[in-house]
């Protein structure tokens, strides 16, 4: 029988009445590993982050930590603690008594809660803020707060919903390392649920992506972000433009052929599983090259024949929007290609993600759901 994971979810599914919110769930997390839990709104993150804590009763499968069936355990007996992006912290108490919570309940002893929480204290950099109450905190420091509180009774598993989403870009970067930083330092094992892409890459070893309370993919930051395994990871990822090239395999390689607005083009198939026809092709704007029309451009990937609609600076490189056959793609460079200009953008052949195509749509069509603001 293979080792068992320290904690385990099989086969999870949920439902709330009528609607099944998680499907199918299958995750083995190590000890000490920090998961992060990535998705959009309504996917089911919190649901599972719930059913680890024991907040929320599976319709079917089953919990473990440490080979012992958890699922039908309560929450204060999982040894799980619990960081909520509110931070639910006692606003009548002060930030000692906040922290020293948990230890009061499992009725600790006077002096030993006193220690545990100044220990805390500092470990937080909160040296010094005993005594005030949390209106007179700042965001991060009502934050630390509440990581103390969950802290302070020495969880083997630290769950984490979404504790930073309401701190400030500037402060959210540096608590991001923080957390991370203690949390390797303390050796437990972390699961962490966001909707930010980034904070799950800066601070997880491994990412689960869940759509529709299903698991999408899970991996490395690397692998999730460079070896996408469907479109719609790639698209989750930052993958957004797509486009449909009609192609073949052919050994090794997938063999892209020309378009009325795409050179001929080769792309190693990676062990990706290709059928010949129309694939869905997708990619970043920051993998795209953009060329002169007469430039002859060379190597493995796409080359596309397009012109630039509009020109955006939204910091360190130029954004545009181009248009290639009857749609639009966003493409960035280090300078500014003028409005009407005619363009090669070169995808390279390592950052050009293609698909089998769900649909029939036709070959050398491109589509792309404009973001925000591009000005012409
Ligand atoms: N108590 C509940 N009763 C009925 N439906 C619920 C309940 N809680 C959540 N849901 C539904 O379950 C689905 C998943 O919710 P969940 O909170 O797990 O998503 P999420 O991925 O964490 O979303 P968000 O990022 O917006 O918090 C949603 O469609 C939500 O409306």
């Amino acid at each position: 029988m293979s080792q068992r994971a320290f904690l385990e979810l099989r086969s999870v599914a949920c439902r709330y009445g009528n609607t099944q919110v998680l499907e199918d769930i299958d995750l083995n997390i190590e000890r000490g590993e920090f998961v992060a839990l990535l998705g959009s709104s309504g996917c089911g993150k919190t649901t599972l982050l719930r059913v680890l804590a024991g907040f929320v009763t599976p319709s079917s499968g089953s919990v473990s930590v440490r080979r012992r069936e958890v699922t039908h355990l309560p929450p204060d007996k999982r040894g799980m603690a619990l960081v909520f992006q509110s931070y639910a912290l006692w606003p009548h108490m002060t930030v000692a008594q906040n922290i020293g919570y948990g230890l009061k309940l499992k009725k600790v002893q006077r002096s030993e809660i006193d220690s545990r929480v100044a220990a805390m204290q500092s470990l937080l950099g909160l040296d010094g803020l005993g005594a005030r109450k949390p209106a007179a905190l700042s965001g991060g420091q009502r934050q630390r707060v509440a990581l103390g509180r969950a802290l302070a009774v020495d969880p083997e598993i630290l769950l984490l919903d979404e504790p930073l989403s309401n701190l400030d870009a500037r402060i959210r970067l540096s608590v991001r390392h923080e957390l991370r930083a203690l949390q390797k330092r303390l050796g437990i094992t972390a699961v962490h649920v966001t909707h930010d892409r980034e904070e799950a890459m800066v601070m997880a070893d491994r990412i689960v992506i869940l759509n529709a309370g299903r698991i999408a993919q899970q991996g490395t930051p690397e692998d999730v972000y460079n070896r996408p395994a469907s479109a719609f990871v790639a698209a989750f990822m930052g993958a957004e433009n797509v486009i449909s090239l009609n192609g073949a395999p052919q050994g090794s390689d997938f063999l892209i052929e020309a378009g009325p607005s795409n050179a001929a083009g080769r792309v190693a198939l990676m062990g990706r599983d290709l059928a010949q026809g129309v694939v869905e092709a997708r990619f970043r704007p920051e993998a795209a090259q953009i060329h002169p029309a007469e430039t002859a451009v060379v190597g493995p990937g796409v080359t596309l024949e397009g012109e630039i609609a509009a020109v955006s600076y939204p910091g360190g490189h130029w954004r545009h929007a181009v248009h290639v056959g009857d749609r639009e793609i966003m493409a960035d460079a280090s300078r500014a290609f003028g409005p009407g200009e005619r363009v090669r953008v070169h995808v390279p052949a390592d950052a050009l993600f293609l698909f089998n195509s769900p649909g029939s749509q036709p070959a050398n069509t491109i589509s792309r759901v404009l973001p925000g603001k591009v000005h012409a």
